[in-house]
């Protein structure tokens, strides 16, 4: 029995809904902020919890590095371990493998890599993986094990890493089995192929998942020719059933892509670029480090609920960036968190208002321009 996926309204393409899972609901569209070794950086739990997030992102391929799967197990599975009690989504591992362990080699079988930590070897199998999720870590959510094609693709590239993604996919599916308190959700390759992707989505659909993300996107290819797949990917996959585009991305990205029809996204940009200084707000991005802000008492955004986007001036926090600060750090992280959960509140709201048009030609007047 899939999570119940209720759409409480549309706008266009874009839905505005609830994920129900045992640990808690999930408000669509969401931000998932990325916990990659069981913390989001910068942040406790708490502060994560304070900015709205009802779901976080944790990365297979750096927790079963460390602390590793079976004492990970040993200790209660990551929530416990992180004291985060609500919905955590974990990825399939294969992707980070690829773009972090210096060597790998990939088959019809596996994944095999050297750790990029201490070199030893590791094997990540569809099976391997789903359990190392699933059972070891525990979380609510469970991808698939897949290839991402490197941008650009060949055809012939592209093809062979959609195929070799739908029989690992099937794999998956057969390892993760019937779970009521745990979903799986499959990843549609395919690169900028649009007949790819559909066979991808069919195949995906053949087999049956919980829900289903947009993969090999956000790999270089850009904006544009990012919108331009999402302008067909998102309804090629069932509509009663969460989309997730994986790796996304800058707040334009994400309103760009609800606009076209995407429910949840996750991306590492507001804590990394936090941590160098660069702050996201309704008037678009500012770094810190510049000069401008040596004597701005202003805050961050007095629209943002949240102790780092009210409470400091911009000289102070141009201040900490200067003097490479741990406060400095924690405080843009925190905004920017926030910053990303006040942007999906606000298009959960135009949506459920019928105003999404509206919402989006406003953020772009306001953000986007400014940004340029
Ligand atoms: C989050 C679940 O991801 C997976 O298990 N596989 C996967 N991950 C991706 C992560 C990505 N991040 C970016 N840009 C920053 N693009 C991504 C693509 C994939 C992907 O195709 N497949």
């Amino acid at each position: 029995m899939p999570f119940p996926f209720d759409i409480s309204a549309t706008d266009g393409r874009a839905r505005t809904g609830l994920l129900r899972t045992p640990r808690g609901d999930i408000r669509t569209p969401a931000f998932m902020p990325v916990g990659t070794a069981a913390t989001v950086k910068a942040l406790t739990v708490g502060q994560v919890e304070q900015t709205g997030a009802d779901i976080l992102l944790g990365n297979t391929y750096h927790l079963m590095l460390r602390p590793g799967p079976e004492r990970m197990e040993r200790l209660g599975g990551l929530h416990r371990f992180m004291r985060w009690d609500k919905p955590i989504l974990t990825d399939s591992g294969g992707f980070q493998v690829m773009s972090l362990s210096g060597i790998s080699k990939l088959t019809e079988e596996a994944v095999t890599f050297s750790s990029h930590v201490d070199g030893s070897k590791h094997v990540l199998t569809p099976e391997r993986s789903i359990e190392i999720q699933a059972d070891r870590l525990g979380s609510d959510i469970v991808m698939q094990l897949d290839e991402c094609v490197a941008w650009p693709a060949e055809e012939s590239r592209a093809r062979e890493g959609m195929e070799l993604s739908a029989r690992w996919a099937k794999r998956s599916k057969a390892a993760f089995g019937s779970r009521d308190a745990q979903a799986l959700f499959g990843i549609q390759q395919g690169s900028t192929f649009e007949h790819l992707r559909r066979e991808s989505s069919d195949r995906l659909q053949d087999i049956g998942f919980d829900g289903y993300a947009i993969g090999g996107l956000a790999v270089g290819e850009g904006h544009a020719a990012m919108c331009e797949v999402l302008d067909y990917a998102p309804e090629m996959l069932p509509a009663d059933r969460p989309r997730y585009l994986m790796g996304v991305g800058k707040p334009v990205d994400l309103v760009e892509a609800v606009w076209r029809g995407v429910d949840m996204f996750d991306c590492v940009l507001p804590t990394r670029a936090g941590r160098h200084g660069q702050a996201w707000t309704w008037a678009g991005p500012i770094n810190l480090k510049n000069a401008r802000f040596a004597e701005d008492e202003e805050p961050l955004d007095p629209e943002v609920p949240c102790p780092a986007s009210q409470d400091y001036s911009k000289a102070y926090l141009h201040h900490l960036v200067r003097t490479d600060e741990i406060l400095g750090k924690v405080l843009l992280s925190w905004h920017n968190i926030a910053f990303f959960q006040a942007l999906t509140a606000a298009m959960r709201a135009a949506i459920a208002e019928g105003r999404f048009e509206q919402f989006r030609r406003d953020f772009h007047a306001r953000h986007v321009s400014n940004g340029r």
